[in-house]
């Protein structure tokens, strides 16, 4: 089974040998890696299941792969080289966007295609991605299944008025409603705090997935009660080159004084924006922390106040908090971003030990602390590979 995670800069992979018999479980991935830094520095590296590297390769400016769909073909490629034959029984993706009626994971066909593609302009640096990445997975290895799991899925229980933006009822019934992604991230993080913090899992826990998309979770009892991403995954937390949450104003104002139309707007609110726009440097968390430039420190400020002011919204929505985690490629990482997003907040109960948050361990909150904070790594591809066994077992039941 092969799992494919195409995030905005990013191409995730993973490649599980299926264990024999109905009831079998994906094995520790054989091969696994990622081709990130899409837009920026390409670096694609893998490892098989002994942690051996198996590639380690930094593309010159020239040759990189532009987007998801470019690294795609290159991983196809590499895969086919590397185990020579490859059949598959299924190839699980991640689709970002299920909208209303999409939500378990499922096995696509061409209708399901044709839905999901209606959904592209609600996620356009993912989606259509995601949608070609199947078409091309599909042509590659015509004997697998192709199998969709949603990033939106794990937010669908939301609380109504956690669903709804305050326009007239038919938009919602439409679809106008608040989904929330980052999904296989936080279904992920909420398996995973149970093996790490038993005592909290099951309480009131806010997650950061902080990437290149960055989006916030309320999480009560294991479900998703708020998100702070909304319709598209443009709102909340500002991103990489996305704005996060924004006056609607500012966009008729652009409309009404400069002449912007649909087209315009999109590049601007999905890919001039965020931290690139606010340091005019890079979108790359890496490349601002090491930069001198005060635009940069600028733009990271901006991140780490949203950051915690949605902890306090999040907070409200909870009636408290018992831990918090910082998860993604930057909440996994930046030991600066945890200590500048959770500064100040002893007055609800959040603080970060700085020794801690620098070292190896997940918890970094000071010991006996009221409310517990973790650094955790998350794996959208073990919860896609999960997933993917799902669907696979209950098929082979049915047989
Ligand atoms: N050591 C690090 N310190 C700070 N930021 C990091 C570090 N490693 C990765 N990042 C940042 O993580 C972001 C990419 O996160 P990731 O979750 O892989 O993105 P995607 O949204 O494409 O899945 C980039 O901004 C990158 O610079
Ligand atoms: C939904 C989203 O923003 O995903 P990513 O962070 O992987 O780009
Ligand atoms: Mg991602």
């Amino acid at each position: 089974m092969l799992t494919l995670n195409a995030g905005s800069s990013s191409l995730k992979f993973a490649l599980f040998v299926l264990a024999e018999g109905p009831k079998g479980r994906p094995m520790p991935p054989r091969l696994r890696g990622e081709i990130e830094g899409l837009g920026a520095a390409v670096h694609f590296s893998a490892k098989d299941a002994a942690g051996t590297k198996r590639l380690d390769r930094h593309y010159a400016a020239e040759e990189a792969p532009a987007d998801a769909e470019a690294a795609l073909r290159i991983l196809l490629d590499w895969l086919e080289g590397e185990v020579p034959g490859l059949t598959l029984a299924a190839i699980g993706h991640r689709v970002v966007h299920g909208g209303i009626h999409y939500a378990a994971p499922l096995i696509v066909d061409d209708k399901i295609l044709a839905d999901l593609k209606t959904l592209e302009p609600l996620a356009p640096l993912h989606q259509p991605f995601n949608l070609d990445g199947i078409a091309a997975a599909r042509a590659a290895h015509p004997e697998a299944l192709q199998i969709a799991c949603f990033d939106t899925a794990f937010h669908r229980a939301h609380p109504w008025e956690n669903d709804v933006f305050a326009l007239p009822r038919a938009l919602y019934d439409e679809g106008v409603r608040r989904y929330g992604f980052h999904g296989l991230s936080y279904e992920f993080i909420t398996r995973r705090m149970r093996q790490i913090a038993p005592e909290i899992a099951g309480g009131r826990l806010i997650v950061a997935h902080l990437g290149n998309g960055a989006s916030m979770c309320a999480i009560r009892d294991g479900v998703s009660v708020g998100s702070s991403m909304g319709f598209s995954a443009l709102d909340g937390l500002p991103m990489g080159t996305r704005c996060g949450q924004i006056d609607p104003g500012v966009l008729l104002y652009l409309m009404q004084e400069h002449g912007y139309d649909a087209k315009r707007l999109t590049t601007l609110l999905y890919k001039e924006s965020g931290l690139k726009g606010l340091s005019g440097i890079t979108h790359d968390m890496r490349t601002l922390e090491a930069s001198d430039d005060p635009r940069a420190a600028e733009a990271i400020r901006y991140f780490d106040f949203r950051i915690r002011r949605e902890i306090g919204a999040m907070a409200a929505i909870l009636g408290g908090v018992d831990g918090v985690v910082f998860t993604g490629g930057i909440g996994e990482n930046s030991t600066r971003v945890r200590a500048e997003a959770t500064a100040g907040m002893d007055w609800i109960g959040i603080a970060v030990d700085p020794a801690r948050n620098a070292g190896p361990e997940m918890e970094i909150s000071p010991p006996g602390a009221k409310v517990r904070v973790f650094k955790v790594p998350t794996d959208e591809e073990a919860m896609i590979a999960r997933h993917v066994s799902e669907v696979l077992e209950a098929r082979g039941a049915a047989a």
